[in-house]
């Protein structure tokens, strides 16, 4: 921390150097903030400083503002903590100086740091420097100027479309758009943007005050075109993110009453957002993310990652074509092994397939696309695999077939080699019970489609070493997934946190709660879609196998649902035979399939637990509840059992791996925000109306009687100062 400053070096050519200093990004702490006012006043002061070059140490401008800070706030609900920026900094400091300030730029400049650029004069870069303002991702808006200065720089429709998509572009494309003066070789970047203060000063070069400009907004009714369809937009594609409608509106009182205007209204926004429900979620999701880089025992014990370079994959399902695409996707060799031609040929074409798809979206160019596939080799027997690095073993969930293959690369495969298996249910000790390597046994738990979803869960037995995890993690971000550490457990951590999601759908629907009302109520919380409809994109027999896996695990607390079956038996399997609880029919959103009620119908004659044979009333809240509490208790049995080392792991399992709404921070992080004590309260209710699913775990009722949240560590100092 000692290392958090701001330098300042005067030359002979008059030109002082202001230097942000706070590795690794160069975070606008509020040291860092008050160290450039001071700066900046100093340099004002000084008569032998002619101009003024903004920079950042170690080759990164600035990461934006310290999101730590952000945290506090939120933590506190202390404001005063927020150091005035935007006008007494970016406007009166920087923009207003009497002395030209220019920005040379390296490496990244993004949210406050790249609002910092937008007030000097002029902006200098390095090449593929990476520019944007990612707020939004974090429930604020941008809160130094941005929202006012980026369209008056780049003009209103690109601007709008880099703030609420939180879209980075390079230096090369903010040269083409207005953004950047000039792009120079990182060597040159200093040298040329003293040059270019000296020229300012001297009038020898235009002295713009970003704010102050109007020429590349518009006319007010094409501004006001823009900001509508993007608030429709936006209304559409992020209904629960109220950042969004706020920070249209920044915009556009600054178009209608100008630029100062708009500023002072940014920031009078910002504050709010950022104590707002939506940034406390987000702000614990960015945290969390981080946070799955650490191992206990695996990151802290001073051993060095080794590199993967060529990498088998076993079955060329669909599990294992998507995680062969993304190995190639990220330049690894993939040998992709299957029984026969035939299935080796359809493996190979859904992999080419899922890279066309990249390539259609605009996410990958031909180029890429065919060094991509160059990478795959597709063969029929182990020959290739005697030097490779990495085997990820992706056949169907059978336990003979699994403990055979393990033997058999266990004797092919080079000794260093990782021995991974992407099943989702079954016990890893068993998988590896028949070979001599289990320290290199290993469980890379992909969800699918592998290709896109970024979570990976990796499942590690007492016995894998702590080599072959950080292996696996390093990889993992390599492929650019999140990967999470877990114990070994049915269902490991995700899957089994979230198996109560499915059966409390299925228990309302045979208390008498309509489906499609289930669906429209989970959605609105903010999952992509409802229980239902996620079994019908599925397919019915991941649910049934899932179903029964968990049924013998925790027979104490599974709910028989014959919903399932009796859809199998009448012919349904969702939406791969266009039979589900929906219609559906092409271009159009899922209908429901009002034929499917006397399915239910027979589904709830069967369990009969209905009270009084009558369905039972709920609000949209209690149907929220009594399918998340539930998922709740089995986080906390998972928390309890330490199958993941901290609670935020579960949060980010349950955003990436579960479309669990981000802006509500991760199913702990939201229980604990609804209180734990009312979690068990409910829970505790149900559990005495309809049964031993709804018995709060022992983990749950401790903490909700003791006043703890669920997150903190069992070993915290608040729970030992109550022991
Ligand atoms: C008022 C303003 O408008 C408000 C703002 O500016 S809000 C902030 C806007 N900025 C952002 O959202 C950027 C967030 N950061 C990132 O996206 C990425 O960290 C990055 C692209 C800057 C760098 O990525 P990468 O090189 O992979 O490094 P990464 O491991 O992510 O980050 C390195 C460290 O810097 C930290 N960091 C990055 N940006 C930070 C920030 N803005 N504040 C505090 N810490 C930050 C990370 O938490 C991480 O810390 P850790 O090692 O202790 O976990």
């Amino acid at each position: 921390m000692g290392e958090v400053k701001v330098t300042m070096e005067v030359g002979n050519d008059g030109v002082a150097v202001i230097t942000m200093c706070n590795p690794p990004v160069n975070a606008l702490a509020v040291p860092v903030i008050l160290g450039l006012k001071e700066k900046f006043d100093e340099a004002v002061r000084r008569n032998d400083v002619k101009a003024i070059v903004l920079t950042g140490k170690g080759g990164k401008f600035s990461g934006g503002f310290d999101i730590n800070v952000m945290q506090k706030v939120q933590q506190t609900g202390d404001i005063n903590l927020l150091p005035d920026v935007s006008v007494e900094l970016v406007v009166n400091k920087i923009e207003d100086s009497k002395k030209p300030v220019v920005a040379a730029i390296e490496g990244l400049a993004l949210g406050g740091g790249l609002e910092l650029t937008m007030g000097c004069h002029a902006r200098i870069a390095a090449p593929k420097t990476q520019l944007g303002l990612p707020e939004l991702t974090l429930g604020i808006i941008p809160g130094f100027g941005g929202t006012q200065r980026l369209p008056r720089l780049i003009g209103l429709s690109k601007a709008v479309e880099m703030m609420l998509l939180s879209k980075s572009i390079m230096s090369e494309e903010g040269k083409k758009l207005g953004l950047i003066d000039a792009i120079v070789s990182s060597k040159d970047l200093l040298n040329v943007s003293r040059l270019w203060a000296i020229e300012i000063a001297d009038r020898r070069k235009p002295w713009i005050r970003s704010l102050h400009r109007t020429d590349r907004l518009g006319s007010l009714y094409e501004a006001r075109e823009v900001l509508k369809i993007a608030r429709q937009q936006a209304r559409k594609t992020a209904p629960n993110m109220p950042q969004h409608q706020a920070c249209l509106d920044v915009i556009e009182e600054g178009i209608v009453h100008g630029g100062y205007s708009g500023v002072l209204r940014e920031a009078h926004l910002f504050k709010k957002c950022v104590l707002s429900d939506t940034s406390k979620g987000l702000v614990h999701v960015f945290f969390a993310q981080r946070a799955t880089s650490k191992a206990p025992k695996v990151t802290d014990v001073g051993i060095k990652p080794r590199h993967v370079k060529k990498v088998a994959v076993i079955g060329g399902g669909l599990m294992g074509s998507g995680i062969a695409t993304a190995f190639i996707l990220s330049n690894i060799y993939v040998f992709l092994k299957e029984v026969n031609s035939e299935y080796l040929l359809k493996g190979i074409k859904t992999i080419e397939e899922n890279v066309r798809g990249f390539v259609t979206k605009g996410k990958l160019t031909q180029d890429k696309a065919g060094k991509a596939l160059s990478l795959l080799k597709g063969v029929l027997d182990y020959s290739e695999f005697k030097d490779v690095d990495l085997v990820i073993e992706a056949v169907i969930e059978n336990i003979p077939l699994k403990q055979a293959i393990f033997s058999d690369i266990e004797k092919i495969c080079p000794p260093h080699c990782t021995l991974a298996t992407n099943t989702s249910t079954i016990d890893l000790n068993i998988i590896g019970e028949k070979t001599h390597s289990q320290d290199r046994v290993v469980g890379a738990h992909f969800f699918s489609p592998a290709h896109i979803m970024p979570l990976l869960e990796i499942v590690r037995t007492e016995k894998t070493s702590a080599q072959v995890i950080l292996d696996l993690m390093t990889v993992g971000k390599i492929i650019k997934k999140v990967p999470i550490v877990v114990g070994n457990c049915t269902g490991f951590a995700v899957n089994r946190t979230f198996f109560p999601y499915v059966q409390g759908a299925h228990l309302l629907v045979n208390l008498g709660v309509d489906v499609y009302r289930i669906d429209r109520v989970i959605s609105s919380f903010g999952f992509p879609m409802g229980p239902f409809l996620l079994a019908d994109v599925v397919g019915y027999g991941v649910n049934l196998a899932v179903g029964k896996e968990f049924r013998n695990a925790f027979p104490d607390r599974t709910f028989q649902s014959p919903l399932m079956e009796l859809m199998v038996k009448n012919g349904r399997n969702g939406k791969n035979n266009g039979k589900g609880f929906y219609i559906y029919e092409k271009g159009d959103k899922p209908k429901p399939d009002l034929s499917v009620l006397s399915i239910i119908e027979e589904s709830k004659r069967l369990t009969n637990i209905m009270p009084n044979a009558k369905p039972i009333p709920v609000s949209d809240q209690e149907i929220v509840e009594m399918i998340l509490f539930p998922v709740v208790n089995e986080a906390c049995r998972v928390l309890d059992e330490g199958i993941v080392v901290r609670a935020s792991d579960l949060d980010i399992a349950s955003v990436l791996g579960m479309g669990f709404p981000s802006q509500r921070g991760g199913i702990v992080f939201w229980a604990d925000s609804v209180g734990p004590k009312h979690v068990y309260q409910s829970l505790k209710r149900w559990s005495e109306l309809y049964g031993n699913f709804y018995r709060p775990s022992r983990y749950l009722e401790e903490r909700a009687l003791k006043g703890m949240t669920l997150a903190e560590p069992a070993f915290s100092p608040s729970l030992k100062a109550r022991l």
